[in-house]
């Protein structure tokens, strides 16, 4: 996703991470880089790991004029923002929901004690499956809803435009689509509001020319971005680079209070399904995840997404009594 030039005064902004292995540190990089945040914390259990990080990072931040630092709960403390990265990740043949019982153990440990330091920031959840972890931080933070935001589809609707862009041959900042529901397998795109240049995407076909509406091309690209995840994994053993990324289109608008509207991760009420947390448009801006953004889905869209929503629940639901 792009980032747009950072108009804000970030001196006073201090952004703690999480987890300072693969995807917290990638994190803290882009933000260095993207001059986001005067101070940056790096919080991980594994001390050493993250003073060897930081000791490196340090190198970046001195072209970048911010301080680095290793720190503990207590550094949370007037944070604009708090990013939860740590927790284990999948292996070859996982999926992302495989991971619940180990993260959210973890979770019930590390929320609670960002709360107590920071009640006042805003979290923003990357670890896996990050709908039911959204959900739980919500109630194991005590904060408003708006204020606990999962990374989501955010991830998956970047990969989406990327897909389409290569698939039409335009810049996927020119392709307007997004894909909602869970940051998992049953995400779904939603086709019937994809557009390109203002236009449908069989509009936009009849009107360029030499462009043919494939569907079956289309659905391709779906898939590529449903599967995106288990192959780099297959390949390379994780991914980083495209959620580190993400990570910081999410805190732009937050640090610089610009009202963006991003597919995130939020607790409500979706498809009639109650108390569960997955991916549609929301505005965020300082205060989080503030606004739903209406969504006029097609019938079978709605369909999909109470599948979504309710696939979610069955998780929580197994993890009742401990949420
Ligand atoms: N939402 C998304 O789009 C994506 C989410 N992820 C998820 O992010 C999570 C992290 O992935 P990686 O960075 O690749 O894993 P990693 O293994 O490289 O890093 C995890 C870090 O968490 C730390 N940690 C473990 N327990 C901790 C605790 N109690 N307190 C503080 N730190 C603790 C570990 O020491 C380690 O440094 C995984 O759950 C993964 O599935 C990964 C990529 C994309
Ligand atoms: C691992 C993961 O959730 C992703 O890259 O989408």
């Amino acid at each position: 996703m792009p980032h747009q030039p950072n108009p804000a005064n970030v001196n006073s902004i201090k952004i703690v991470i999480v987890g300072a292995g693969s995807v917290g540190v990638t994190t803290a990089y882009a933000l260095l880089l993207d001059g986001l945040a005067a101070d940056l914390v790096l919080i991980d259990i594994d001390k050493n790991r993250a003073q060897g990080e930081v000791m490196d990072l340090s190198h970046a931040a001195h072209f970048a004029q911010a301080r680095v630092r290793v720190g503990d709960y207590e550094d949370c403390a007037n944070a604009t923002a708090v990013v939860i990265t740590a927790g284990v990740n999948q292996k070859p043949g996982q999926t992302r929901l495989d991971l619940v019982k180990t993260n959210y153990a973890l979770f019930k440990d590390v929320v609670p004690r960002i709360a107590h330091h920071a009640p006042d920031t805003i979290l923003v959840v990357a670890t896996n499956p990050v709908d039911v972890l959204t959900h739980a931080a919500h109630h194991l933070s005590g904060f408003p809803l708006e204020r606990v935001i999962g990374s989501g589809t955010a991830m998956d609707t970047t990969r989406f435009r990327h897909e389409l862009g290569k698939h039409f041959g335009v810049n996927p900042r020119n392709v307007h689509a997004i894909i909602v529901g869970e940051h998992g397998d049953s995400q779904l795109p939603v086709w019937s509001l994809a557009t390109i240049s203002g236009m449908r995407l069989r509009d936009y076909c009849e009107a360029a020319p030499g462009v043919e509406y494939d569907e079956s091309a289309l659905d391709a690209c779906a898939r590529r971005t449903k599967e995106a995840a288990y192959e780099i994994i297959q390949r390379k053993g994780k991914t980083n680079y495209g959620v580190a990324s993400v990570l910081v289109s999410i805190l732009q608008p937050i640090v610089t209070n610009s009202d963006a509207i991003m597919t995130v991760s939020r607790v409500g009420t979706y498809g009639g399904v109650e108390n569960v947390a997955l991916s549609m448009p929301c505005k965020l801006n300082r205060h989080g995840a503030y606004q739903d953004v209406p969504l006029l889905l097609g019938q079978s869209e709605q369909e999909a997404l109470r599948r979504s929503a309710l696939s979610i629940k069955e998780v929580l639901t197994s993890l009742e009594g401990q949420l």
